[in-house]
């Protein structure tokens, strides 16, 4: 399997070079040659698959040139050692929790995977690789854990100062070692940017191998898929067509779910759920695609103005808005409207959202006003304990404190002030 770069449609790169290369020399997202439809009969017999199978068989096409079979299932087996539980929350109504892992969001997956391919790559290279990565709260935390102790490689984390939750900031500055953050004067987007140009400055990449933990990185984006297809093996036996829906950011996640449905997952529909960040909502009723700065709001890692991946969903679907409506539909909604949605849910049920997943669970509620014999299921990007502050105050509970989120919560800080990108670039180049 090549790859190829979305401003090149030619494929010539290996699953291997795109990891390391994060993104294309000519900026473009890497993109797979070919999604070729798993058999029928692994879908019919997917109940009966453990998690650990179904995600080799799901990767496999990707990365086996690169990765033996043997060296691929461990991969996957040190990725994927926690749960991901479809939950029922009322009839037709489900949420898939991606919050099981070691840092409690979604990211964790993907992480952990990229991590271990660039662990497994850079076995006998001599050079060190840095990994650059912008934070908008929870991807920022998922690769200093994953990456935590990697040899051979270095990572720093861009993250808007103020603008990620206590428990998200304490994940991504207090373990040390080859971690570095950076807290930037500014929003997610201005992070992305110094990220971005960071890749095309050549007085960096002369002397510096960089790369991506984004999901712009093939190897963080593509795992991503493995949820959607666990829970289908958890919700087909309801024997009703499926809805996702995700609630969006920098929409990998969702772009990963479509991947999942290429190869050949039965899923009805897809439903992008935003926060007031809602360049795609717009874009979906009036087709014009128009970023602008990112506001911030409870839902914080979705504070988003210019999703990376909307570029490669655009490309599943050739640009042909009228195809892609009707298979996504894409809602946006305020924080009142949030903290309403978890105030009647747990009045209801008992069940605690987090501001992302009540997102979601907006958009879907939104999506079944006109189909409702659907299955849906919003998905649970992080644990509601990573924002505490709005749980407390919106439900007036104060959920039980997980090991995982107590370990960090008493370290200190440690984080290098920046303002504008010398001071990114000033840091890489000395520090090499
Ligand atoms: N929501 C993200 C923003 C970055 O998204 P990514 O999936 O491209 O890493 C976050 O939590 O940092």
């Amino acid at each position: 399997m090549k790859f190829y770069s979305l401003n090149h449609p030619i494929p010539n790169t290996s699953f291997k070079e795109a990891v390391i290369a994060g993104i294309a020399p000519d900026k473009g997202l890497y993109f797979p040659e070919s999604i070729t439809p798993l058999p029928s009969d692994f879908f019919d017999s997917i109940e009966e698959l453990s998690n650990h199978e179904i995600a080799f068989q799901a990767i496999r096409q990707f990365v086996s040139e690169d990765i033996s079979d043997g060296d691929l299932k461990e991969i996957l087996e040190n990725t994927l050692d926690f749960d991901f539980p479809v939950v029922e929350i009322e009839e037709n109504v489900a949420t898939l929790e991606l919050f099981h892992g070691p840092t409690m969001a979604f990211k964790d997956v993907g992480a952990r995977f990229m991590a271990n391919c660039l662990g497994y790559f850079s076995q006998n290279e001599k050079e060190e690789v840095t990994v650059l990565v912008a934070t908008s709260g929870d991807t920022g935390g998922a690769v200093a854990n994953g990456f935590l102790g990697v040899d051979g490689v270095n990572v720093v984390i861009l993250y808007p100062s103020g603008k990620v939750s206590d428990i998200q900031e304490k994940q991504l500055t207090t373990l040390g070692q080859n971690i570095v953050a950076m807290e930037v004067d500014g929003t997610f987007d201005d992070c992305q940017r110094m990220v971005k140009a960071a890749f095309l400055d050549e007085e960096i990449t002369d002397h510096r191998k960089l790369t991506s933990a984004n999901s712009i990185n093939v190897a963080r984006w593509l795992p991503q898929l493995f949820y959607f297809l666990f829970a289908y093996k958890q919700a087909k036996s309801k024997g009703k067509e499926i809805v996702f829906s995700v609630p969006s950011g920098n929409f990998g996640n969702i772009c990963a779910g479509m991947v999942a449905q290429k190869l050949g997952m039965p899923v009805q529909h897809f439903v992008a759920s935003t926060n007031v960040n809602d360049v795609v909502p717009k874009f979906m009723q009036q087709g014009i695609y128009n970023p602008v700065p990112s506001i911030a709001t409870i839902s914080n890692a979705m504070d988003v103005g210019d999703p990376s991946n909307f570029v490669r969903i655009r490309h599943l679907y050739q640009d042909d808005l009228s195809t892609l409506q009707e298979n996504l539909s894409s809602y946006a909604f305020t924080d009142d409207d949030t903290r309403a949605a978890m105030k009647e849910v747990y009045a209801r049920t008992e069940y605690v959202m987090d501001p992302h997943g009540a997102v979601g669970y907006l958009g879907l509620k939104e999506y079944q006003k006109s189909k409702p014999n659907t299955y849906g299921i919003f998905l649970e990007t992080a644990h509601p304990v990573k924002f505490l502050d709005v749980v407390e105050e919106t439900l007036g509970v104060s959920p039980e404190i997980p090991a995982q989120i107590q370990k960090v919560m008493g370290k200190e800080k440690h984080s290098i002030k920046i303002k504008i990108y010398e001071d990114l670039k000033d840091y890489l180049l000395a520090n090499n």
